[in-house]
């Protein structure tokens, strides 16, 4: 099963309006100079600037994606976002349940099942995020807690067009201690065997599942070459152009 990998980059929290449109206009340089680059490009910057850089990416072939949503369309939600918003806005992708935001908001699997649901019900492919903490994986715990976090958190509906899986262990996240490449695809297997439980044999050797945590030029060839990675979800390294499409082009 061939899979077209994506490599996604996740601003967090940072950067104001230049910077974010000087780093989009960048990506979308490089983009639109590699026009059959092997693989699909998203960026994913701060609520905030989701307008500012879809404009400044429109046409280039790069695609925008929200950092997160709420589980309704619209109401009375102080400081939220909808699904609907995003899309309005020029998103075509949005990261759930990014475990910074298990971590700082309390996010749980059903609040993340959610809002995937919305998501898609806004014609959104929600990237669902999953990941065990060190203490877990020193426990045994890691395929355990993945197998529990991806069931809890993947809507009904959930197919490999409106949805992507990123595996994130959060003891690599922004540490520069990257997952091996044996670890990474002892997880990623196991998630996709998974995945053939929750939406069958067809779908789940289509979806994608990224890989994220410290992913670098270094070693992002190394971990997308694996058989059951296709891809990777880029926080500190998205903020430089250069590092970002090193790691865009490993993908070939
Ligand atoms: O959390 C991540 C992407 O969502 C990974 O962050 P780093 O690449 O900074 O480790």
């Amino acid at each position: 099963m061939s899979r077209r990998p994506l490599i996604a980059g996740n601003w967090k929290m940072n950067g104001l309006k230049a910077d974010g449109i000087a780093l989009a206009d960048g990506v979308a340089a490089k983009r639109r100079a590699e026009p059959d680059l092997a693989c699909d490009v998203l960026v994913c910057p701060p609520f905030l600037l989701v307008s500012d850089v879809a404009r400044a990416v429109a046409g280039s072939g790069l695609a925008v994606g929200g950092q997160d949503c709420h589980a309704k369309t619209s109401g009375a939600h102080t400081g939220d976002t909808s699904p609907v918003m995003l899309k309005d806005a020029g998103c075509s992708h949005v990261i759930l349940g990014h475990s910074e935001r298990r971590t700082d908001h309390g996010e749980t699997d059903a609040e993340v099942k959610a809002k995937a649901a919305a998501a898609h019900a806004a014609g959104l492919v929600a990237i669902v995020c999953i990941g065990e903490t060190l203490a877990q994986r020193d426990g045994g715990e890691t395929l355990e807690v993945n197998r529990r976090q991806l069931k809890g958190s993947l809507p009904e509906g959930a197919n490999a067009d409106n949805t992507v899986i990123a595996y994130e262990p959060v003891w690599a996240i922004g540490t520069g201690r990257v997952a091996s490449p044996e670890q990474a695809q002892e997880v990623h297997a196991a998630i996709r065997a998974e995945l053939v439980k929750l939406v069958g044999e067809t779908e789940a050797g289509k979806m994608r599942i990224l890989y994220g945590g410290s992913m670098k030029p270094e070693n992002a060839a190394q971990l997308i070459a694996l058989p059951d990675v296709d891809g990777g979800l880029i926080g500190g390294a998205s903020l430089k152009v250069e590092d970002f499409w090193a790691i865009a082009r490993n993908c070939g």
